[in-house]
């Protein structure tokens, strides 16, 4: 490659475009969500209210004087766009900001009964009670008996499609007239991968290797973080990794990104469901007792800015991993950087910026996407209306090794 490759920035001001929905549409639902969650008091119900016309509305405000992070969002960029519409600034940007306004305004960060609440916490409990988990967990039994190559590659697909169960997405999802929600396991069979780099993938662990340590960069919890754990226990279980390392958000982000309570709530699931399922669920119990399986958190995983700019002591852990996964359409955004790319940008040059071997596992839910053959986009774009690209029918496996 001779020079650094770039593309525009996504940016919301564009009435139609799928960004603009998420700001215009998905923004308030995700609002009303909360405050029919919670028997939140009267300021935390004004304090939504004055989010909801300021992220449709008004323009982008600093924090509090008092805000314990307000330096560190200072140094995101905050000053340069307080005074700018939502809409204005880089979407990735205002996604972010939109969350760590939305938990302020329900008294999460402040000290009193409500701090450390996670409002949605709902929707997360019943999708993990739901009976399509129950499946899921009960289709376990039978990989049992698959030899190992087989069940490796069933956990590895598992772990990709789950990241189709995202609830913020079905929220945006019910709300476009005519469109179906793509819950996993409920919707349309799923159709093929636009990449698939599983061969690096599984040449990166090898069986018996000890390879060293997995980072899983997780995104959704429940159906989604269920299948990444399970993945995980069958690395351990099979050597392929010595020890693995769950990087979760430090703070409930995007309605249903996964926390420390939910991988905690999610192995509790899988310790008391019936079959093979509760196996799964002790051995990970003892794995994270036992420190093979470790859960970390870092405030850069809610910062509204790509991977290029993680600090040093991420880069310093990605760097020494055997491999690190990124889960889901968001993590995907920011290791490419959230921009426009012609689609057949090739995927080593856009995370040639990534301190070791990568690897995305994601179901396609926003315009971004690179790494694509030519005929492979040819035959996307001549199947529709581009929307391959936002509803979460296609998915990719895409490695750097
Ligand atoms: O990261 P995830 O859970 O796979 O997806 C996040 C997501 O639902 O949110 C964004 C819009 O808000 C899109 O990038 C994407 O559709």
């Amino acid at each position: 490659m001779s020079a650094t490759p770039s593309a525009p920035v996504l940016r919301a001001d564009e009435p139609g475009s799928f960004p603009h929905s998420v700001l215009a549409e998905r923004h308030p639902a995700v609002i009303r969500q909360v405050r029919e969650a919670f028997p939140y008091g009267p300021a935390q119900r004004r304090a939504l209210d004055a989010l909801l016309d300021s992220c449709t509305k008004g323009v982008i405000e600093d924090l509090p004087a008092d805000a314990p992070d307000r330096d560190r969002w200072h140094a995101w960029g905050l000053e340069q766009y307080t005074g700018r519409s939502w809409f204005e600034v880089p979407w990735l940007w205002s996604e972010s900001y939109f969350y760590r306004r939305l938990l302020e305004a329900v008294g999460y960060f402040a000290p009193g009964p409500w701090q450390g609440i996670d409002p949605f916490r709902p929707s997360k409990l019943a999708e993990l009670d739901s009976p399509e988990t129950d499946e899921e967990l009960a289709a376990l039994d039978a990989l049992e008996n698959e030899p190992a190559p087989e069940r490796a590659a069933a956990l590895l697909h598992g772990s990709l499609w789950g990241n189709r169960a995202d609830l913020g997405f079905r929220l945006s999802a019910q709300s476009t007239p005519g469109q179906s929600t793509p819950a996993q396991g409920t919707a349309r069979p799923a159709p093929g991968l636009v990449a698939d780099d599983s061969a690096a993938f599984w040449s990166l662990l090898p069986p018996s290797s000890r390879a060293g340590t997995l980072c899983l960069v997780a995104d959704n919890a429940g159906r989604e973080l269920v299948p990444d754990l399970l993945l995980i226990d069958h690395l351990l279980a099979h050597g392929r990794v010595e020890r693995a390392v769950v990087h979760v958000k430090p703070y409930p982000y995007y309605v249903s990104d996964a926390t420390t309570a939910d991988v905690v709530d999610a192995v509790r699931r899988l310790a008391g469901a019936p079959g093979a399922a509760a196996g799964h669920g002790r051995r990970l119990w003892a794995a994270m007792s036992d420190g093979r399986l470790e859960i970390r958190t870092h405030p850069f995983f809610c910062a509204p800015l790509p991977y290029a700019a993680m600090p040093d002591d991420l880069r310093e852990e990605f760097a020494a991993a055997a491999l690190t996964v990124l889960k889901g359409d968001l993590n995907y955004r920011r290791l490419v950087g959230d921009r426009l790319w012609p689609p057949t940008t090739p995927f080593a040059d856009v995370t040639a910026h990534f301190p070791g071997p990568v690897a995305a596992l994601r179901t396609l839910k926003s315009d971004v996407i690179t790494g694509l053959d030519a005929t492979v986009q040819a035959a996307l774009d001549a199947s529709g209306d581009g929307r391959w690209r936002i509803s979460g029918t296609h998915a990719l496996i895409q490695v750097r090794t």
